[in-house]
């Protein structure tokens, strides 16, 4: 299969009535990259998604799909194609009739499209339960279902809607480690919506966060966890203490702080023992909440209790300035 095609968005953006859910997007996805889209409920994710989908109307701008504007095509002409939330599989077909629907839908003759429906089958792991009827399946294995059926028609893009959210904390982490390995295989671009920010770090090479109708930040995964560059992307992300210096706001990660005997006096608000860390909740004299993640040793070395006064300190190399 061939892989890097380009996926830009040009001045995209979608209104509803008054509301505006996409406000000017222009990105560039990394060729053949697993990328999230991760933001909180409402950011204009899934309007995002939709519209590359062409499940949705673009009010403005472009969507370039290998240096073509895919906006005015039908979802099934654009090379790219989308596995929804609830997995929209059809009831009365049996699973390999699901995933040749849309080769049906193209006229393709009916061994033809069996025989590519079974090595999409193959490819999820799904080879045996292809006569059985969605409602005999699991969530997990619905998925599997699902997957195939978006990627039989080999777009050169698939769009995830919060694949994982109907799926148990268990099987969701397996799955995820499963979509992860398909990307790679695949070598196509996979752009996966969540809200989960564990979820987006686990998967993503790229993230994309959004945040009233635009992108906050995009970068590879590291990067957004270690350089946030508003205090938006800091909180959102998790693990990032927000501190107000005199000179600005300034973000230090939670695990970088220590109690010491010099530093920023606060007081402890709450402990929280976590097995190999100990969170100390602590408010600064100047109001901001300062978490330290302590490895438990060091804090049972020399325990603390809500009311204590303490100092936090950090190495001035892990203080990162926000930008807004
Ligand atoms: N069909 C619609 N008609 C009117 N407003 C809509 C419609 N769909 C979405 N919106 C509004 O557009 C904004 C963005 O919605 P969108 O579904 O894209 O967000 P989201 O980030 O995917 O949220 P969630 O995580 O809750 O699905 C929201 O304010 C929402 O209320």
């Amino acid at each position: 299969m061939r892989t890097g095609y380009d996926l830009e968005l040009v001045h995209l953006t979608k209104r509803y009535g008054e509301t505006v859910a996409v406000r000017d997007l222009n990105h560039v996805f990394a060729p053949g990259s697993y990328v999230c889209l991760l933001g909180p409920s409402g950011c204009g994710k899934s309007s995002t998604l939709r519209m590359i989908a062409g499940h949705e109307e673009v009010s403005d701008g472009s969507i370039l799909l290998d240096g073509h504007d895919v906006a005015p095509l039908a979802p099934a002409q654009r090379g790219t194609a989308m596995m929804f939330q609830n997995y929209a599989l059809f009831p009365h077909l049996s699973v390999r009739d699901n995933v040749a629907f849309s080769l049906r839908m193209k006229g393709i003759d009916r061994s033809a499209r069996h025989k590519r429906a079974d090595e999409l089958l193959a490819l999820v792991d799904m080879t045996h339960l292809a006569d059985r009827l969605p409602a005999q399946l699991s969530g997990g294995q619905q998925q599997r279902v699902a997957l195939a059926r978006a990627l039989v028609t080999e777009p050169k893009v698939l769009l995830l809607d919060e694949p994982l959210s109907a799926l148990d904390p268990f099987l969701r982490i397996r799955m995820r480690t499963e979509l992860k390995k398909l990307q790679r295989e695949l070598g196509i671009t996979f752009i996966h919506v969540t809200h989960g920010q564990d979820e987006a770090l686990a998967l993503a090479d790229e993230i994309v966060v959004m945040n009233d109708a635009v992108i906050e930040q995009a970068g590879p995964a590291r990067e957004v966890w270690a350089k946030p560059r508003t205090e938006f992307v800091a909180r959102f992300i998790g693990g990032h203490n927000v501190i107000t210096l005199p000179q600005g706001k300034v973000t230090v990660r939670a695990d970088a702080v220590q109690l010491a005997d010099e530093g920023m006096a606060a007081t402890v608000m709450a402990i929280e023992y976590q097995g190999a860390s100990v969170a100390v909740s602590t408010t600064t004299e100047g109001g901001d909440e300062v978490l330290a993640l302590l490895p438990e040793d060091q804090f049972f070395a020399a325990p603390k209790n809500p009311g204590d006064a303490v100092r936090l300190s950090w190495d001035e190399a892990r203080l990162h300035r926000l930008t807004a």
